[in-house]
């Protein structure tokens, strides 16, 4: 598929490779800003894909550009260590015979040109959380912990762009969410982009601000993750487990203690709340199984969040007795229902109608 140009990108880059049965083909244009996801099976080229950009893979021919620098093309390379990039994958490779401050020194000593490694050694601990460590062996650290001691050994490169391969499959799950947690930080606050590869649609929900789906060595265009979700056909949900995820702004009126107001547009959603009002977007998932629609305004129930919704179209589920209902809510998010067969036929419901989707869950991500 052909990508339009996009003149914000960054990183673009045209890869093709043949690798026995394995033809690599990708269009890529990555962003300046935030976390952009590179989703696929296994085996669908990821990997391929980001050895490529880190100019890690001679098998892969094409043109690599960085902003203005051409990093690759016809015979024209530009070696690893020279595209300023850094790279983080599934297990921390770190230095067993050190602790974890001998590996920053180790990587702050290779970048700095001044004096400043030790400076900024103690900052970017206290960013990625690791300042308590620093006097720990590396072979005592958990999983989580040596994947941030590594993120914060990258940072120290002062890298443009940040590549990772499955940085948080080998992590459990409290600290993939940690992980996941700094990451977003590091995006924002740091105003480092990055390319994660997975095969995880938790980690994208998670994480992503785009999101590019890779199937067999081809990519598709990319999408915010809300465009991503609300596309039932990329192949990035499996199509019974369908949500919609949204990234909400609280809004400065409290209705209830304990409950925060998030603006759906001229709607608003309560999730419940303890402590200050966030200071930046909230990402909520609705399921497609948690959503009741009503043909009217319903009556007060536990469940309070109810949202206006236009019927946008109507296709078969996963099961031949449900049905999936694609609607819009009225700000033009996208926003699905799973309901049986009969609910459909008794609501008597068509594309364009109005109705009111109540849902009894909302993870927050
Ligand atoms: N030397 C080779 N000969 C033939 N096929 C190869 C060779 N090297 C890699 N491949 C194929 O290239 C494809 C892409 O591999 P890659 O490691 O990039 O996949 P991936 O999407 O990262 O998978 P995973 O999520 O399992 O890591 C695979 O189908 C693999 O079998």
């Amino acid at each position: 598929m052909q990508n339009p140009p996009d003149n914000d990108a960054l990183l673009r880059a045209r890869l093709q490779a043949s690798l026995g049965a394995f033809q690599l083909d990708l269009n890529l244009q990555l962003p300046a800003r935030g976390i952009s996801v590179l989703f696929g099976a296994s085996g669908a080229g990821k990997s391929l894909a980001l050895r490529a950009l880190a100019g890690l893979e001679p098998r892969v021919s094409g043109d690599v550009q960085f902003a203005d620098e051409v990093w690759q093309r016809g015979r024209h390379w530009v070696p690893a260590h020279r595209r300023r990039i850094a790279w983080l994958c599934q297990r921390a490779q770190l230095f067993d015979h050190l602790d974890v401050s001998g590996n920053l020194r180790f990587a702050a000593g290779r970048h700095a040109a001044s004096d400043s490694g030790e400076v900024d050694i103690g900052r970017y601990a206290e960013v990625c959380g690791i300042s308590h460590l620093l006097s720990r062996r590396v072979g005592r650290l958990s999983g989580g912990e040596a994947q941030r001691v590594a993120l914060c050994r990258a940072l120290l490169s002062r890298p443009r762009y940040l590549l990772l391969d499955e940085p948080l499959s080998a992590l459990d799950s409290a600290a993939r969410l940690a992980l996941c947690q700094l990451l977003r930080r590091l995006a924002s606050d740091e105003a480092l982009p990055m390319l994660l590869v997975t095969h995880s649609l938790d980690e994208v929900e998670r994480v992503a601000d785009q999101v590019i789906v890779l199937t067999a060595g081809r990519n598709q265009p990319r999408l915010s993750l809300a465009e991503a979700m609300a596309a039932p056909d990329i192949g990035l949900q499996a199509p019974g487990e369908l949500a919609a995820v949204f990234d909400l702004e609280a809004s400065a009126q409290q209705d209830e203690p304990d409950l925060l107001r998030l603006q759906i547009g001229q709607d608003a959603i309560h999730i419940p709340w303890r402590g200050p009002r966030p200071d930046r977007a909230v990402r909520l998932r609705i399921a497609a199984r948690d959503v009741t629609l009503w043909p009217q305004l319903p009556p007060l129930s536990s469940a309070q969040n109810c949202l206006p919704l236009q019927v946008e179209r109507i296709v078969d589920g996963t099961n031949p007795a449900m049905r999936l209902v694609i609607g819009r809510c009225r700000d033009g998010r996208r926003l699905f229902a799973r309901i049986t067969r009969a609910a459909e036929r008794q609501l008597q419901l068509t594309a364009g109608q109005s109705v009111f989707a109540q849902f009894k869950a909302v993870a927050l991500l």
